[in-house]
């Protein structure tokens, strides 16, 4: 049997909850903007959906928790999540090893997309933005593995191509996950082993084995 050119491994990471850390972003917009109102402390999150979490604490706050991350400079001045910065360069030089950055925008994109690109300038450089995936349907898009800290992630494409890795996340940190599902409890966990874990898998490159090119 030929022996196939090998390929890398692609990985996919969100930015939010994964590199940027938009659950304590909301958390103290809401608390500046509005001080006497009744909040959700990020251990008491559950739930993908801040909007809805607020909804059920009282109706009327699932419209004031938006107008926070619809707000211009929010998705800019989101701290990066530890290690995530040190972990991105470190997987970005990694040998047979693609990564991208994979990002839902808001329906409200006007301040969220030109401010994501600009976080990854800014915290980690214009190679970087060269990576930027934006799409609401991260199941079109083709990798080896999908690190996101949204618990379900469902579109058109019914078998995405990834494994989905859950990075954990103050509102997923409670779900008991089914196997063979995999979590990345923070970047100081095994991501590197997961990403190895997908190398088996593929095809062998002739050049490493000093078999003939087909
Ligand atoms: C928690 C939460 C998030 N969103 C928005 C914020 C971002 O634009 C995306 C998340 O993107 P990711 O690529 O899946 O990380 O969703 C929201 O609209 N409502 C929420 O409660
Ligand atoms: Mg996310």
């Amino acid at each position: 049997m030929p022996a196939r050119r090998a390929r890398p491994v692609r990985v996919l990471v969100d930015m939010d909850c994964v590199l940027a850390d938009f659950e304590a972003g909301l958390l103290r917009g809401f608390l500046q903007r509005f001080p006497g109102e009744p909040h959700v402390p990020l251990e008491g999150r559950r739930g993908f959906s801040v909007r809805e979490q607020y909804r059920a604490l009282r109706p009327d706050l699932a419209d004031k928790v938006t107008t926070v991350f619809e707000a211009p400079g929010f998705f800019l001045d989101l701290e990066p999540i530890p290690g995530a910065l040190e972990a991105m360069r470190e997987m970005n030089d990694m040998q047979d090893t693609q990564v991208f950055i994979c990002t839902s925008p808001l329906m409200k994109y006007h301040h969220c997309v030109a401010e994501k690109y600009r976080w990854v300038e800014k915290h980690l450089g214009p190679q970087f933005v060269e990576r930027i995936i934006v799409t609401r349907d991260k199941t079109v898009i083709s990798g080896d593995l999908l690190i996101d800290d949204k618990e379900v992630i469902q579109g058109q494409e019914e078998t995405p191509s990834w494994e989905h890795i859950l990075f954990t996340c103050c509102h997923n940190q409670h779900l008991a996950l089914p196997p063979p599902r995999r979590r990345l409890r923070s970047w100081s966990d095994n991501w590197r082993e997961i990403i190895d874990s997908k190398r088996g898998a593929l095809p062998l490159d002739p050049d490493r084995l000093g078999l003939p090119q087909q």
